[in-house]
Formats: structure tokens, sequence, C-alpha cells
């Protein structure tokens, strides 16, 4: 499998606050890689080493087969695209004449504006000027100017923390659809619903140190309780063991009729998350 980013014992360290320690990852082509961990835990600061804007400390990184010192040039900054708070639109332009502009840089043509547009859920708003936009809305033009150009590699540092539910469903789908077009894309996320849609494995960050590392699916199976939660005709909700001694007691309540739900007891990337690190994923 080929690998879009490969970084090997990276550190950060600013001053005296050490932002990123022995960070070791890779990225694969095809993938949705979510880089989830709780507020200063390095995140921002991965995505900027990663997308040549700051130099690590230390450590080797290799993103679509180039060296960190091959990050800052346009051929690599025309492969990527890169969401980050820092809009850098044009405020007294409309939506429409911000997306032109970048389509001219990147030698996209205009009609993908439309498409981007639908994606992001603005296809309506497209002549609105720049500086009247709300956080969302501008959350959402700066989202499309990031895919406009159908990049490689795409990074998202949070790319629906101003979003609403319905907005973020929409940019869910659209993500999904770029990543089935090939586009591998790294996220950054406090929302683990998010993760637990998008990515195919997450890396969970704490205090800038990988603390683990696999798909959703494995990460909650391997911290699966050894029982199964089962609501009972009473109201009572109780916890069975999985395994034969737990079959008898799921038996005597079914043939009493007493069982109105039996769900199985794994955990969510928020309960893994507090277990490894013990701290909250906000
Ligand atoms: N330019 C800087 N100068 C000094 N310290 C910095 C700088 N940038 C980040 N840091 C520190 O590095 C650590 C990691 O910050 P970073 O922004 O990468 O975290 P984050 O996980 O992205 O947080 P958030 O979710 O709040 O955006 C924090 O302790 C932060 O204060």
């Amino acid at each position: 499998m080929e690998n879009v980013i490969e970084v090997k014992h990276l550190a950060k360290v600013f001053g005296n606050q050490t932002a990123l320690e022995d960070v070791n990852f890779s990225v694969q082509k095809g993938e949705t890689f979510g880089f989830l961990g709780p507020s200063g835990s390095g995140k921002t600061t991965t995505i900027k080493i990663l997308t040549g804007q700051l130099s690590p400390t230390s450590g080797e990184i290799k993103v679509l087969d180039l060296p960190f010192l091959s990050l800052k040039k346009s051929d690599y900054r025309k492969r990527i695209g890169v969401l980050t708070d820092n809009s850098g639109l044009y405020q007294r332009l409309s939506i429409y004449e911000n997306l032109k502009l970048y389509c001219q840089l990147y030698d996209v043509p205009i009609k993908r504006i439309d498409e981007v547009l639908e994606t992001v859920n603005l296809a309506s708003e497209a002549k609105k000027v720049v500086s009247k936009l709300s956080k969302g809305m501008l959350q959402r033009v700066t989202l499309a100017r990031a895919f406009l150009h159908e990049p490689d590699l795409l990074f998202l540092d949070e790319p629906t923390s101003a979003l609403d539910p319905v907005n973020s469903k929409h940019i869910h789908k659209g993500l999904k659809k770029l990543n089935d077009k090939g586009t591998t894309i790294f996220l950054t996320t406090h929302d683990m619903s998010e993760a637990e849609q998008l990515c195919d494995r997450v890396a969970f960050l704490n205090k800038g140190q990988i603390r683990l590392l696999d798909a959703p699916k494995m990460l909650r199976l391997k911290y699966a309780d050894e029982s199964i939660q089962v609501q009972l005709t009473n109201g009572k909700e109780i916890l069975i063991p999985k395994g034969p001694e737990g079959a008898d007691e799921l038996h005597n309540y079914m043939s009493k009729g007493q069982v109105v739900s039996i769900h199985s007891n794994e955990p969510t990337l928020g309960d893994i998350f507090v277990e490894i690190t013990g701290r909250e994923l906000i």
C-alpha cells in the first residue's frame, strides 16, 4: 500500500513548550485519516508542519514522496488542499468571485465552482460578499476553496467546528464523495461521531503524543466490555456476561418475556479516549 504521508520521530518545541513528541504515523493513499485530540494536543501544529508552514524541531517527514524541504514549493501546494481557521479570502469580493480567482490560479475550469458550491450547500449564496458571511458560511467557502482543484491530499483542521448538524451532514457527504474519487484526507476533529463516520483510521493525540492508532471499528472491539446490555420490561437495564455463564441468565429473562432489547456494550471513541488518557475530548 502506497503511503501518502510518512512521519517518523516528529518533535516540535516552541520555547520551553513541547507541542509534539516522538510522533510516528503514516497515511495510506485513499484513506481518510483522523487526528483526534483535545485542545492544545498538537493537531494544528502537525498540519502546519505537513503543509510546510512550520518547521519541525526534529524528525523525518515525507508527504506525497517529498521531503520536508520541498513542502514550501508551489508544485506541492498545487497537489494539496488546506483548510485552517485562517480564511485568506478577499472580503470585498463575492463567494463566486473568490472561487473564480482560485480557479484561475490553479487552472481549474470555472464550471467546477457550481459543483463545489453545491457540495458545501452554498449554491444559492454565490453572489454574497464575503465580509457579510456568517462564521459557518465562511467555513464552508474556505472548505470549497480547499478542494476546488480536487487535490491528491486534503488537510482539514476541524472542518465542521462552526457548522450546524444539517450543514455538517452535507459536508460529510461531500467529503466522502471526494474521497471516493481518490483524494486522501487528513482530518483533525474533536467530534467523535464525525471521526466514526468519515475516518478509516484514527490516531488519538494527547499532550503531543500519539496514544492509540487504529480503525474506529477495531478500537471499539478492542475496548468493548465483556458484557451485553439488556433492557427489561420492568424498566431496569442490566449487564450480562457475554460468555456461556451469561447464556442461562439471558435465557431465563427471555423465556419469561421480560426482555425489551439487547445491545452489545461497545464504547464510543470518546469513551476510549477518556479511558486511555483520563481526559475528556474537549
Ligand atoms: N506559535 C506557537 N508558539 C508557542 N506555542 C505554540 C505555538 N503554536 C502552538 N503552540 C502550543 O503548542 C501546543 C499545541 O498547539 P496546537 O495548536 O497544535 O493544538 P491543537 O490540538 O490544534 O489545539 P486546538 O484544538 O485548540 O486547535 C499548545 O500547547 C500550544 O499552546
